[in-house]
């Protein structure tokens, strides 16, 4: 690793008022900056614009030179989650794809502070896209778009990196948009590299011994097979996708806010029917699990919506041998959705 992180001292003034501090940012031998407190102060304007929280961190507005925008994502006051820091960092060093959040530069104090600079996407994240109450409801042939380029940023980790890397928090809130409502996955603060994948889960209920509670993965998105063995692998990150899927359809939450019921189980009939009769399914059992701002939507196509369907049924098995691998899922969608192609989604992508 310490060859990605060897960093080559510069001096270049990239700010746009004389007021401000001079940014006096190194660039790594990867091409990633490496940037001082008093350049992370400056480029956030003293963390004036707040654009995301997280269980690990906070996301803060930053302004590269030309007023270009980047995200600043803040890991501060623990040894834990300065680890989660370093090994996002170390992870998203070996990444580079399309689909995948671009780092640009880092702050490292090497005790208990780091700060990753990423690319921003304005668009925010699928989570709230979804569920945001705005009259721009998110067309069916770009939730396509993304499911396609999310399986293809998975194919990528699972499949096509050295050593391969496990996501371990699939979920809506961590696939961000861009301006063109393209996709990207972010935050792999739990991401796993390698075999070594073996992790004993954290408990969710509370021991007499210790009073601690703390969750295991995300609710609503953890796979039930990592629960019971706490062996996290590639099929993990497929349940979360498959979840993801279900959210895209639905227009719902992985867990309704207002009753709690988790959409794995309210769409479960659904899915034991999907897997059994596939494209036979009833029109009309699919429609009602349908979101409904979907119903005027021009691009709407509804063998889609069971090809879809049909892939999150799969990827939702119980025993993690019978869901798919990320390249099963990318080449199923690039043959029976041919409106990928349309959107320039293909394989090269
Ligand atoms: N590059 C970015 N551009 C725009 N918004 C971002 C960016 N990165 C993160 N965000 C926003 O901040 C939120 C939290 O980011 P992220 O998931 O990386 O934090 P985290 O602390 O790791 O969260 P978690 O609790 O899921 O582990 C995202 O859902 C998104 O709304």
């Amino acid at each position: 690793m310490s060859c990605f992180l060897t960093c080559v001292r510069f001096d270049e003034s990239i700010t746009t008022t004389d007021k401000k501090p001079k940014i006096t940012g190194s660039v790594s031998v990867s091409g990633v900056t490496c940037y001082t407190w008093d350049d992370v102060e400056s480029l956030t304007s003293n963390f004036s614009r707040l654009i995301g929280s997280g269980g690990y961190s906070s996301i803060y507005l930053a302004r590269l030179s030309g007023a270009k925008k980047a995200a600043l994502k803040v890991h501060v006051g623990s040894h834990r989650l300065y680890q989660v820091f370093r090994s996002e960092l170390e992870i998203l060093l070996r990444l580079q794809h399309p689909h995948i959040v671009k780092l640009l530069g880092y702050f490292d104090d090497s005790e208990e502070t780091g700060a990753l600079l990423l690319e921003y996407l304005p668009q925010g994240n699928l989570q709230e896209k979804l569920n945001c109450s705005s009259k721009h409801v998110l067309p069916w042939r770009n939730r396509t778009a993304i499911a396609f380029q999310v399986a293809q940023a998975m194919e990528h980790i699972h499949e096509k990196c050295s050593p391969q890397i496990v996501h371990g928090d699939i979920k809506s809130s961590n696939i961000l948009l861009d301006k063109n409502l393209n996709s990207k996955l972010c935050d792999f603060g739990s991401a796993k590299v390698g075999f070594s994948s073996m992790v004993q889960p954290s408990t969710t209920v509370s021991s007499p011994r210790s009073r601690q509670v703390r969750m295991v993965g995300s609710p609503g998105y953890t796979d039930p097979h990592y629960l019971r063995t706490g062996i996290a692998s590639k099929k993990m990150d497929m349940y979360g996708f498959g979840v993801v899927v279900l959210e895209l359809v639905s227009g719902k939450e992985a867990v309704s806010a207002e009753k709690g019921e988790m959409l794995v189980h309210t769409a479960a009939p659904l899915i034991h029917e999907i897997c059994d009769l596939g494209a036979n399914t009833a029109e009309e059992k699919v429609r009602r699990f349908l979101d409904p701002r979907l119903s005027r939507d021009s691009s709407l196509d509804i063998e889609e919506v069971k090809t879809i369907l049909r892939v999150a049924a799969f990827c939702l098995h119980s025993p993690p041998s019978l869901r798919p691998s990320a390249s099963l899922v990318v080449q199923t969608l690039v043959d029976k959705i041919p409106s990928l192609t349309f959107l320039g989604c293909g394989k090269d992508d």
